[in-house]
Formats: C-alpha cells, sequence, structure tokens
C-alpha cells in the first residue's frame, strides 16, 4: 500500500458555508449531533438495502447501529456507525465538496442578515459541515463495506479552508467521527446532556444509538461494577408505531431528518392503507420551498422502504412532479426487497401506492384550503393554507397540466389574485359565487406583471359592469390556461382574446348593446383610415365596447397565441412567428373622434402608429420602435 496523504483546499463554496454556518447557528450548536447521527442512519439504511443482494458487505456483522463515546481527558466525542461507510473517492466527493442543485440560488439568497442568513442556512442543511459548530478539529475515518480493510480513509481538517487526506487501515466498516471540541463547547462532554439531545433528535431513528451507561454506584465493600453499554434511543421506525403513541414533537423531529430541514414541517399525514395493496404513508408539507425546487434533479424526496428497509428515494415514482415538495416515507410489505430500481417502477404496487399516496395529499390539502381563514381556541387565524400557496401554488398549477384523472381535485385548490383581491387568495368556487347575473364565464387576463394586469385596459369595461376578472401574471398561468378551460360547468376566457360579449349582463345590456352597435357603425370611417394606415402590423381593427377610458387596445384573435405567452416564449429564446394582434378602438374616445375628422395622410398614419404603440405599451411591453413613439408624441405635443 502506498501512503498516500495529500492536502487538499476546501471548494470555495463549503469555505464560505462554514464561516457563515459558524457564524448564524452559534446559538443552535447542539444540531451537530442530529445531523451526524442522521448521516450515520442514512449510511446504515444504505447498507441494509445493497446487502439484500449481497449479504457479504454485512462482514459477518448485521447489527447496524450507531454508537457514541465521550472521553472527557481528551475533549473528544466520537460517533461510530457500522453503515455502508465511503472510498476514498467518495470522501473527496461528499466532504470537503458541495455538490447539490440549488447551492447558486443558496448563495444568492444570502442577506448577510444573520437572522435571516440563519433561517436559508438552516434550509440548505449544513450535515457533516456543522460538526465545526462544536469543534475545532474533525478526524473522519470511513472504509466502504466491501474494500480491503487497508483501503480505509482518514479525514482531518481544523475547519480552515483545508483538509488532509490519508489511506489508513481499517477493520470495521463504517465511518467514525471524531470531534475535538472547541473549548466553549465543552458542555457536550456530559453524557446526560449528549444523551437528552439524542432523545430530542433521535428517538425515531430506526437504529439503536448507543452510549456507555453510568456505572452503578457500589454499596461499601461492593466491586464497582463496570459501565455497561446501553441503548438510548427507542430505535423503531417512527412510522409503524400507532399514532396514538406519537407527539407532535416526535413526528417533527422524524421530519427534520428525513426532510433535511430545521424547521417544523406545515402539516403531515400518516395513515396505515389497506386493500389490495398494504402500504403506510407518512407524508410531511415543509413550510418552506427548498432551494432545489425548480431545479430538474431535485434531491430530497420520499423515501420508500419495503419491510422497513430502505430502498430509494424514489420522487417521480411514488408522487407525481408537481408534488415534489412533499417529503416522508411510504412502506409497503407488497414489493420484493432485492428487485432492480426498473422492475420496482414498473409493479402494480408503485403504481397504486402513487395514486393512493397523491389522493391522499390533494385531500390534506383540500382540508387545508377548507380551514383557511378559521380561527383556533385563541383566536388565531389559520394561514396554513395562504402559507402552502406562497411556497408551492406554482407547483400545484402544474398538476392542472400534469394529472389530468385529478384536474377537477386540483382545480379546487388553485387561488388567484383577481380585481377585487391583490393577494393569490381567489378560489374559483369563490369567483363562480360571485359572478354577475347572466354572466356564465370565468374572465381572466394574463400579464407580465400584477400591476400590468390590474391596470390593462381590458378590464375597464369589467369595472364599469363590476364583473370580477382573475389576474394572472405567474409564466406558469399562460400554460395552466391552456388545460384549464372549464370549472364547474362555466368556462374560462382571457378577455384579451377574441371578441368580447357581455351583452347579456347587467340590467340594461340589451340597450347598451344596441347602442353599442350605432357607435360601431358611425365609427367605421375611423377604422377604415387606422387599418389602411397601420397595413400589415395588424391583423385587423374593429370597434370594441371593452375600453371606456382608453382609445385602443390589443387583443389576440381567439386562437392565436396570447401577445404574453409570445413574449415568454421569445425571452426564452424560442422561435416564435410574430403574431399579428387585432387593435380595438373606442369610438367614445375623443382622439378617435378626432381622428376620423383627419384628412392629412401623413397626420392620420402618425396618430395611428401612436394609437397602437400606446395599446403595445399598456401591455407592459415595448413599441418596436420606441425612439421613433416619443418623436411623433412630442411632436404632436408641441402642435
Ligand atoms: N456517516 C456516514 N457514512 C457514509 N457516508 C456519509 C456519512 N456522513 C456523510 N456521508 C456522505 O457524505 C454526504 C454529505 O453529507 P452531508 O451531511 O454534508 O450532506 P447530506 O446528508 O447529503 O445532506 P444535508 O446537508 O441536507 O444533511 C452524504 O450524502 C453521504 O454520501
Amino acid at each position: 500500500m502506498t501512503a498516500t496523504k495529500e492536502t487538499h483546499a476546501f471548494q470555495t463554496e463549503v469555505k464560505q458555508l462554514l464561516d457563515l454556518m459558524i457564524h448564524s447557528l452559534y446559538s443552535n450548536k447542539e444540531i451537530f449531533l442530529r445531523e451526524l447521527i442522521s448521516n450515520a442512519s442514512d449510511a446504515a439504511d444504505k447498507l441494509r438495502f445493497e446487502a439484500t443482494t449481497d449479504d457479504a458487505l454485512f462482514e459477518g456483522d448485521s447489527d447496524l447501529n450507531v454508537f457514541i463515546d465521550i472521553d472527557k481527558e481528551n475533549r473528544t466525542i466520537t460517533i461510530r456507525d457500522n453503515g455502508i461507510g465511503m472510498s476514498r473517492d467518495e470522501v473527496i466527493a461528499n466532504i470537503g465538496t458541495i455538490a447539490r442543485s440549488g447551492t447558486k440560488e443558496f448563495f444568492g439568497q444570502l442577506s448577510g442578515d444573520q437572522e435571516k442568513d440563519a433561517h436559508l442556512i438552516g434550509q440548505f442543511g449544513v450535515g457533516f459541515y456543522s460538526s465545526f459548530l462544536v469543534a475545532d478539529k474533525v478526524t473522519l475515518t470511513t472504509r466502504r463495506a466491501g474494500l480491503e480493510h487497508e483501503h480505509g480513509v482518514r479525514w482531518e481538517s481544523a475547519g480552515d479552508g483545508e483538509y488532509d487526506l490519508d489511506t489508513v487501515e481499517k477493520a470495521e466498516r463504517g465511518t467514525e467521527i471524531i470531534l475535538h471540541l472547541r473549548e466553549e463547547a465543552s458542555e457536550y462532554l456530559d453524557d446526560w446532556k449528549l444523551k437528552s439531545i439524542i432523545h430530542k433528535y433521535a428517538d425515531h431513528i430506526p437504529f439503536p444509538i448507543r452510549m456507555m451507561g453510568t456505572p452503578a454506584a457500589a454499596e461499601e465493600g461492593e466491586e464497582v461494577k463496570p459501565a455497561e453499554i446501553e441503548t438510548v434511543n427507542q430505535a423503531s421506525a417512527l412510522w409503524t408505531r400507532p399514532k396514538s403513541e406519537l407527539t407532535d414533537e416526535d413526528y417533527n423531529n422524524f421530519y427534520k431528518h428525513i426532510g433535511h430541514d430545521f424547521e417544523d414541517p406545515l402539516a403531515r399525514l400518516h395513515q396505515k392503507l389497506e386493500g389490495k395493496y398494504e402500504y403506510s404513508l407518512l407524508l410531511y408539507l415543509p413550510k418552506r420551498a427548498p432551494f432545489d425546487l425548480w431545479q430538474l434533479e431535485a434531491k430530497h424526496g420520499v423515501k420508500l422502504y419495503v419491510r422497513r428497509v430502505f430502498i430509494m428515494e424514489a420522487n417521480e415514482d411514488l408522487l407525481p412532479r408537481y408534488l415534489r415538495f412533499v417529503r416522508g416515507v411510504m412502506d409497503t410489505n407488497d414489493l420484493p426487497l432485492n428487485v432492480s430500481r426498473e422492475i420496482l417502477q414498473k409493479s402494480p404496487a408503485m403504481e397504486a401506492m402513487k395514486k393512493g399516496a397523491t389522493k391522499r395529499v390533494l385531500s390534506m390539502l383540500e382540508d387545508m384550503a377548507k380551514n383557511a381563514g378559521t380561527a383556533d381556541e385563541s383566536d388565531e387565524i389559520n394561514t396554513d393554507y395562504a402559507d402552502f400557496w406562497s411556497e408551492f401554488g406554482n407547483c400545484i398549477k402544474e398538476g392542472i397540466i400534469e394529472d389530468a384523472a385529478n384536474r377537477d381535485k386540483i382545480s379546487s385548490l388553485l387561488r388567484f389574485a383577481t380585481t377585487q383581491s391583490d393577494e393569490q387568495s381567489v378560489s374559483l368556487s369563490e369567483y363562480v359565487s360571485r359572478m354577475q347575473e347572466g354572466q356564465d364565464t370565468i374572465y381572466y387576463i394574463t400579464a407580465e406583471s400584477l400591476a400590468a394586469a390590474k391596470h390593462s385596459p381590458h378590464l375597464e369595461v369589467f369595472r364599469k359592469k363590476g364583473i370580477e376578472v382573475v389576474l394572472l401574471h405567474d409564466r406558469i398561468d399562460e400554460w395552466l390556461t391552456s388545460h384549464l378551460t372549464e370549472f364547474d360547468g362555466k368556462k374560462l376566457q382571457s378577455i384579451s382574446k377574441g371578441e368580447l360579449d357581455l351583452s347579456n349582463i347587467g340590467e340594461n345590456a340589451a340597450e347598451e348593446k344596441k347602442e353599442q352597435e350605432e357607435k360601431a357603425k358611425a365609427a367605421g370611417p375611423a377604422v377604415e383610415k387606422i387599418k389602411e394606415a397601420l397595413g400589415d402590423k395588424v391583423k385587423d381593427v374593429r370597434t370594441t365596447d371593452r375600453l371606456t377610458e382608453s382609445p385602443a387596445c390589443l387583443v389576440s384573435d381567439q386562437f392565436d397565441m396570447s401577445s404574453n405567452m409570445e413574449r415568454i416564449l421569445k425571452q426564452a429564446g424560442q422561435n416564435v412567428p410574430d403574431m399579428k394582434p387585432i387593435l380595438e378602438i373606442n369610438p367614445d374616445h375623443e382622439l378617435i373622434q378626432r381622428l376620423a375628422k383627419m384628412r392629412s395622410q401623413d397626420k392620420i398614419s402618425d396618430f395611428s402608429s401612436i394609437l397602437f404603440d400606446q395599446a403595445v405599451l399598456a401591455e407592459g411591453a415595448l413599441p418596436e420602435d420606441p425612439a421613433g413613439f416619443v418623436r411623433k408624441v412630442n411632436e404632436l405635443l408641441c402642435k
């Protein structure tokens, strides 16, 4: 064996993370133990799974456990597991490097404000690095199960930007971490203190966590009995225990382990399902979106266990992609332990679990939505669903597109801003319950921002008639509305697409319609003039009753792409054919009436072009020739 001691530098991000962590999690130091036990438990899970197809990996020792040892004299705590361990390459890849999606976003969001950053860092997860909260030197020795004894690896660092790596002999497989405690972390040398932290954070860990017990005090003349090893935690899989035995704290601590989160969850679901297939679900909704929510390779999800043996993180196999924020465990007796992932994915039992779990998560959300706004005994208003929506609403919208079978259920979970609420808090049923007499359509507008939607000229007639309009301004809304075309038997219609017919709505509808027709007729010459002036810039020019204050607006043809969608696709670098809009004019507006009287071709042309560009601006977009627009307006102003 060649001696291979090397010194490596930490990846820049690791250094940054360490500095930040030591400062911001200072008052929360004890979490180091939770993080290290969590890793040890994951390592035991991995070994147990790999050993289902290769028993030799147990190396004759299948009693998976974590052992914690205190050495008061040398001021160290040792956390030792006999899990899967790591090879040299794995140590380099896992310890000293952050190779996870969402890292860039995480660093981008740091503000320098300690409290806020502590929160962010908690969400991001500090894992192994939390050792440096209490230690000024960490020595990790590990050997991967199945490798020869001489392929052990020692990793050592003072957390100052570098680590040493050495190849060593290690007889037992697994990982041993020695924390050389800082002066100010002496309290952790007390075994009662450590035991109470283990109870707090790791009772639910399904492997025994062992420590030396306290030696019983000897009676006079008796020999002092040596201390015995004792198991500190409950060591049973939490989801297999009856609900009545479990406290909120038990559930929350388990969530923090499984969800790699520092905060309590927003809600949970614990059920045992019996039918053709038997399985248990323990699922949680996080309070906050993880950093990698929008990454394709989201890291943590739902864990699949078969007969309490961890099989895999199996997000999309167990829950549809749009529910990727759900964390937790599904455990079944109906799958074999030692089959490949591919076979598992195709099994009817997995399919049934996915269907059942999806249904139950959606029902949990429905219940949360129902309870929204209600007050509890202490008069506190329930904001759980609003909180959920602001973090994960856009994922639920994906569900409309992705999960046609549950579309009805999902559509009742949607919440929007409308002309009556800036908050995204209005459900479609609430909208329907407020519809005007004669209204049989749910009206919406899509725009680049809430402000652009709210101030769009298209809303003018709706305001006048008191008709509520749903204001859509998230990118995904364009896709949402192309899949959600009906709710509760009512059509959804964009107010900036196609012809608008509000003639059935309101008290004087019939008279208004007649009046409008007359006005349209009178504006005929103006329409023709503008049409000629704008040429092929527009698909058509026509009068409208949409507008009450603005002179003109743009609409898309019923089956054309909306201008907002066109903009989004173009921004995303897609090749989109130019859609020609329809210019609608307000025959009551003074500008239109003045234009009707104009004779000079040049003036008509300038006026028409200004009308068109103004309508573009009102959509939140830029005219094709902004400088030309400004020049024409200035010329007019000076006249
Ligand atoms: N005791 C251990 N045995 C085997 N592998 C380990 C052990 N501790 C850490 N690792 C490996 O190092 C990786 C990084 O660990 P770290 O605690 O930094 O992050 P994590 O557990 O993956 O995620 P999080 O930061 O969210 O806790 C783990 O994913 C695992 O592969």
